[in-house]
């Protein structure tokens, strides 16, 4: 874990306030050169390494602070940086970090406009000793953590690492369009006790939105603790979320654990795929949110904790509640400030939005430099339904970067199962500019678009109670060998 680890909110919010003042965008780097965080274009790389032979690199191998004016003139000092010639910084200040003598990370302005540069051209030395003010102060809330470590307030050691990631409203892509309304109510409720509890489909950005309301409330300084119910097993969540004392059972710790709960005292704490919670632990949890105590397992006293909880979940809770898996007290206790994340298909208009945004994000990570979609590609990619939502999104942009060959994305780049967007008519009719041909037959080479009819064949015929998945009989009808109807099916994924 590197030193910034526990102090990101606090740095995210300190660059934020410097870049308001200055004028300038600010970057802070941690010792192994991650981005942990940063203003303006480099906010969208917070969490990723800085480009290998970059001018903040340097610093961070030479230990020694560094001024550029145009990258591009300054070679030597960018060394190798692969991303030199598509460098927009005109102006960059930078200076080391460190905690007593040891070197901990670097942090910088940067000018992008040519008046940013001139500003830092005639004021270098002031913005030179600010920034050397800044790394102390920085060395300084280091120390005091340590400090505060010492002085027995191990809860922090036990922090996951990602415990202190700070997000804000402004970095949820959507914040101004499809997401606006969703965001206008969270934002209300980020200074209070009150329960959220967000709603979505998978990926739809429920821990995203979760973490923000976190970050820009008044705990932002205390942790932020997720647990996702339904991946620990039944078991076990009741001494992860309220902990156990000393032998509580066999394999336990002598000496106790805390739980989640406490763990959260005055943060938050995120209860993921809470409609996940067995029935079992329902009263224990409505008892914490009712009465802010926690019962370690085995123990006899309460524990008091100042928690803020925001639960979430996919599922149907209120279909749960009828059918009695789901606790009534509960579900109204939780579903205090009901928040609802539309899926990407309500909000079309989004995507184009998060594609740049991973394109950016990728083509920066793997090196691949600035990166385009060819437009009726990206008209498709619109249309898609996206069943895992930006999740899923992501994943295809980090896909489709990877195979790209040169600097655009092309069909040829689409992973496998994306090939069904060109095969969707009835998007492209309802997209402005969708071509007459590509309405008729979909887009591609002759073989893709072949290949999509193929496939909406198959998947017809799979799919369609009337033949009921009886394959013997839908190879007969469409004139192939049963062998043929497996290896095609295989091929396009269908089962
Ligand atoms: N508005 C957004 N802007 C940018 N990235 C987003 C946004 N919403 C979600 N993401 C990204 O999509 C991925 C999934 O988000 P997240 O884990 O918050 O979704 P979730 O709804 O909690 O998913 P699950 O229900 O499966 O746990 C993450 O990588 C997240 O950073």
């Amino acid at each position: 874990m590197t030193e910034f680890a526990h102090i990101r909110t606090f740095l995210q919010g300190y660059a934020e306030n410097i870049a308001q003042v200055l004028g300038l965008d600010v970057t802070i780097l941690d010792e192994q050169g991650i981005r942990v965080s940063g203003t303006g274009y480099y906010q969208d790389l917070i969490g990723l390494p800085a480009p290998e032979g970059s001018f903040f690199r340097m610093i961070l191998q030479t230990g020694q602070p560094g001024i550029i004016y145009d990258m591009k003139k300054n070679e030597s000092q960018c060394m190798s940086c692969k991303f030199l010639h598509q460098c927009r910084e005109l102006a960059t200040i930078g200076f080391p970090v460190y905690k007593r003598e040891k070197m901990v990370g670097v942090i910088g302005v940067i000018g992008f406009s040519p008046e940013q540069k001139e500003e830092m051209v005639q004021h270098t030395e002031k913005l030179m000793t600010f920034l050397q003010h800044t790394s102390a102060l920085i060395e300084h809330k280091l120390l005091e953590l340590e400090e505060e470590r010492k002085q027995g307030c191990n809860i922090q050691e036990e922090l996951p690492d990602d415990a202190g990631q700070a997000v804000y409203f402004a970095q949820l892509i959507g914040a101004e369009t499809g997401l606006s309304e969703v965001i206008r109510k969270a934002k209300k409720v980020v200074g209070s006790i009150s329960t959220v509890l967000i709603r979505g489909e998978s990926g739809t950005g429920k821990e995203l939105l979760a973490r923000a309301i976190h970050s820009e409330g008044n705990r932002a300084r205390h942790p932020f603790i997720a647990v996702n119910c339904a991946a620990i097993p039944e078991t076990l969540l009741e001494s992860e979320l309220f902990g156990y004392v000393g032998g509580a059972f066999t394999g336990s710790r002598r000496e106790g654990k805390p739980g989640k709960f406490e763990l959260a005292h005055q943060g938050t704490i995120f209860l993921d795929e809470v409609g996940d919670i067995p029935l079992s632990l329902q009263p224990k949890l409505l008892r914490v949110l009712q009465e802010r105590t926690v019962d370690r397992v085995g123990g006899i006293k309460p524990v008091t904790v100042n928690v803020r909880v925001i639960a979430a979940t996919h599922r149907d809770l209120e279909s749960m509640v009828r059918e009695g898996t789901f606790r009534e007290d509960l579900y109204y206790r939780l579903n205090v400030i009901p928040l609802r994340l539309p899926p990407l298909r309500e909000r079309r208009m989004d995507v184009p939005l998060y594609l740049q945004h991973f394109l950016h994000k990728y083509g920066t990570l793997l090196q691949k430099g600035r990166l385009d979609i060819e437009p009726h590609l990206l008209e498709h990619l619109t249309c898609y339904e996206w069943p895992g939502n930006i999740r899923q999104l992501e994943n295809a942009m980090e896909y489709m970067v990877n195979m790209a060959e040169d600097t655009v994305i092309r069909v040829a780049d689409l992973p496998e199962y994306l090939e069904q967007p060109m095969t969707l008519p009835d998007c492209v009719e309802a997209q402005p500019g969708g071509r007459e041909d590509e309405r008729a037959f979909g887009f591609g080479s002759l073989e893709e678009r072949v290949a999509g009819y193929e496939r909406r064949i198959l998947e017809h015929y799979l799919g369609s109670p009337e033949w009921g998945g009886d394959k013997a009989k839908i190879a007969e009808e469409l004139q192939i060998s049963l062998s043929t109807l497996y290896r095609k099916m295989e091929r396009h994924r269908l089962d």
